[in-house]
């Protein structure tokens, strides 16, 4: 049974670099790392190395989703799994993983949820303390893909990755659960009609960094596209705005955690506004529908 740690890291290309940097630094408030050997840039929102790497591109949208394993033992049964499902494991360079302060990484394009992933272990000494800044985040809580084909991305997240389903929102999405990491979801699997970045999650300390951050997002001129709200599913306080291009960000607060062994069973929620809102706030139409295309399959083996 492969054992992961946590969704750890998400690259995201961006169409220009200096406009993206003052947001997600002074409005979204990661902490800047470094420039990459490429231009990009590494920022972070806990005591890793970083979590976000922002690319210069042509169009805005999901790059790659990073996974951290629990331990360097979980890299042969996952390699074997991925292989019997006929992906193609590409191990990411030393040089790559050295930039990243990784002790090793993988990558495969999924197909099902039309992604590069990576897992990845991060190098011990890798983590130093984080002071928070304009935003109390705790974490990068999930990303959410969109798929034309959920029900086969969601049998492969389960049965080849052993991700744990925790609720499903009609046929809508899917929430699953990084196992044994114990938070509601770690990733989310929705219904769409093409691959592209649904949106991602950053887990804030406490309500007031909702509140400040509709304050803050407001003065800065950022679309706030849903909420503030609860998400009756994992019980979590949210708020969505938008990035510089027009890619969902979400800050939630509070989320239920499962234990490891003997957690409730996944339910199945209807696809009804209040559960998606328990509080009624409306969604503007451009909430998670500002990705462009995902990343190619090629980027698997440039890191290699
Ligand atoms: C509306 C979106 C898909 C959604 C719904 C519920 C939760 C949750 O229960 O935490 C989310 O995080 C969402 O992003
Ligand atoms: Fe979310």
């Amino acid at each position: 049974m492969i054992r992961f740690r946590k969704f750890g890291r998400v690259e995201l290309n961006v169409t220009d670099l200096a406009r993206a940097r003052r947001f997600y630094e002074e409005v979204v408030g990661l902490q800047f790392v470094a420039i990459g050997a490429d231009g990009e840039l590494l920022l972070r929102c806990d005591h890793d190395h970083h979590n976000v790497v922002l690319h210069e591109a042509a169009s805005a949208g999901l790059r790659v989703a990073g996974f951290a394993l629990e331990d360097e033992a979980q890299f042969a049964p996952l390699r074997a799994r991925l292989e019997q499902a006929g992906l193609q494991v590409q191990d990411v360079s030393p040089s790559l993983c050295a930039r990243h302060m990784q002790q090793r990484a993988v990558r495969v394009y999924e197909p099902l949820v039309g992604a590069v992933i990576e897992f990845y272990l991060p190098l011990a000494d890798a983590a130093r303390p984080f002071l928070p800044s304009v935003a109390r985040i705790q974490r990068l809580g999930h990303v959410v893909f969109n798929t034309p084909k959920p029900k086969e991305a969601i049998a492969f997240w389960r049965d080849v990755l052993n991700f744990r389903v925790s609720d499903a929102v009609g046929e809508m999405v899917t929430f699953m659960r990084v196992w044994p990491n114990p938070w509601h979801h770690g990733i989310g699997i929705a219904k769409s009609t093409s691959h592209s970045l649904h949106h991602v999650n950053y887990m804030v300390s406490e309500i007031d960094d909702i509140g400040r951050a509709l304050s803050r997002l407001r003065k800065a001129q950022s679309p706030v596209v849903f909420g503030p709200g609860r998400h009756p599913a994992s019980e979590s306080v949210f708020l969505y705005f938008l990035d510089p291009d027009r890619l969902t960000m979400e800050y939630s607060f509070g989320m239920e955690a499962f234990p490891e062994e003997h957690a409730r069973e996944a339910r199945e929620l209807p696809l009804r506004p209040e559960w998606l809102d328990a509080w009624g706030s409306e969604r503007d139409p451009r909430c998670f529908t500002g990705a462009g295309p995902n990343s190619t399959p090629d980027l698997v083996s440039e890191g290699a």
